[in-house]
């Protein structure tokens, strides 16, 4: 028989520890990922975050243009593919070290770093663009446009193994200075093998995301997280390159073709 005081007691009780339960995990997913993502990323959650704030404000010398860019781009709901700034900014100070012409972007998104790299070109220079989505290329091309370097970017819409392969038909080993790797994970060590018969040597190769959120460290069955890491081992010991796997950003490997 029910008891009122006793069973609403227990009833409540339950109910309470549930719900305290719920919320003590909830919290304790969403604040490891904020932290992670505070962690890796300055543009996805760097808000509050006092160091975070110290390097972009002593540090980033963005071009207004793809400060815009970036702006506009926040806007989207996939905006946590966007390249963090500090890192695209320190990639186009290589692009530059190194004296880059002809580089690679693959994986394009709304063109930040497209843009980035097309700025730190000389005039007679090519980014050969890589993406499977003309969408979000058409929210980045207006800023292109705006910096005056539209004539730089050669976007190609096709998956980037087929543009790689083209490429590589053509006759453009050696030819590239620099590459961004950016785009889907599976196909992370395709890209990082056509890369490498790209690039000349000296050139460099950018592969992101290594680092995928800190899930390299459990990476589980996900199939991105395993190909992340397969290619990580990879890089580490191909003799091929020299390289430095640097925690900026979602953490990015630097392979220098030798
Ligand atoms: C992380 S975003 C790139 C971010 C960009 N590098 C930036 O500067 O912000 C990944 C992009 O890869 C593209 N992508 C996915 N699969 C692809 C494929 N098979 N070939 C080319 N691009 C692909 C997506 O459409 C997406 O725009």
């Amino acid at each position: 028989m029910f008891s009122w005081n006793r069973d609403a007691l227990l009833c409540a009780t339950t109910l309470g520890v549930t719900f305290s339960a719920g919320v003590w995990l909830g919290r304790k997913l969403f604040s490891r990922r904020y932290s992670l993502l505070r962690t890796f990323k300055s543009h996805s959650g760097a808000k509050g975050d006092p160091l975070m704030d110290y390097v972009l404000q002593n540090s980033l010398r963005e071009h207004p243009i793809l400060k815009k860019l970036r702006m506009c781009t926040l806007q989207d709901r996939m905006c946590m593919m966007l390249v963090a700034c500090e890192q695209a900014q320190f990639m186009g100070n290589l692009a530059k070290l190194i004296k880059a012409k002809n580089v690679l972007e693959i994986g394009v998104y709304t063109g930040y770093n497209t843009l980035n790299m097309a700025l730190a070109i000389p005039d007679d220079g090519k980014v050969i663009a890589c993406d499977i989505s003309q969408e979000y290329a058409n929210i980045g091309i207006p800023y292109w446009k705006e910096a005056g370097v539209e004539h730089k970017i050669d976007l190609r819409i096709k998956p980037a193994t087929e543009t790689l392969d083209e490429l590589l038909e053509a006759g453009k080993a050696g030819s590239f200075d620099f590459a961004f790797i950016d785009a889907d994970k599976l196909n992370y060590g395709v890209y990082y093998e056509k890369c490498l018969q790209l690039i000349r040597k000296g050139g460099i190769i950018a592969v992101d995301n290594v680092l995928w959120d800190g899930s390299v460290l459990n990476p589980k069955n996900d199939p991105d997280t395993l190909s992340i890491v397969k290619l990580n081992e990879k890089i580490y010991r191909d003799s091929r390159v020299n390289m430095s796997m640097l925690t900026i950003g979602d953490g990015v490997t630097l392979a220098f073709k030798l």
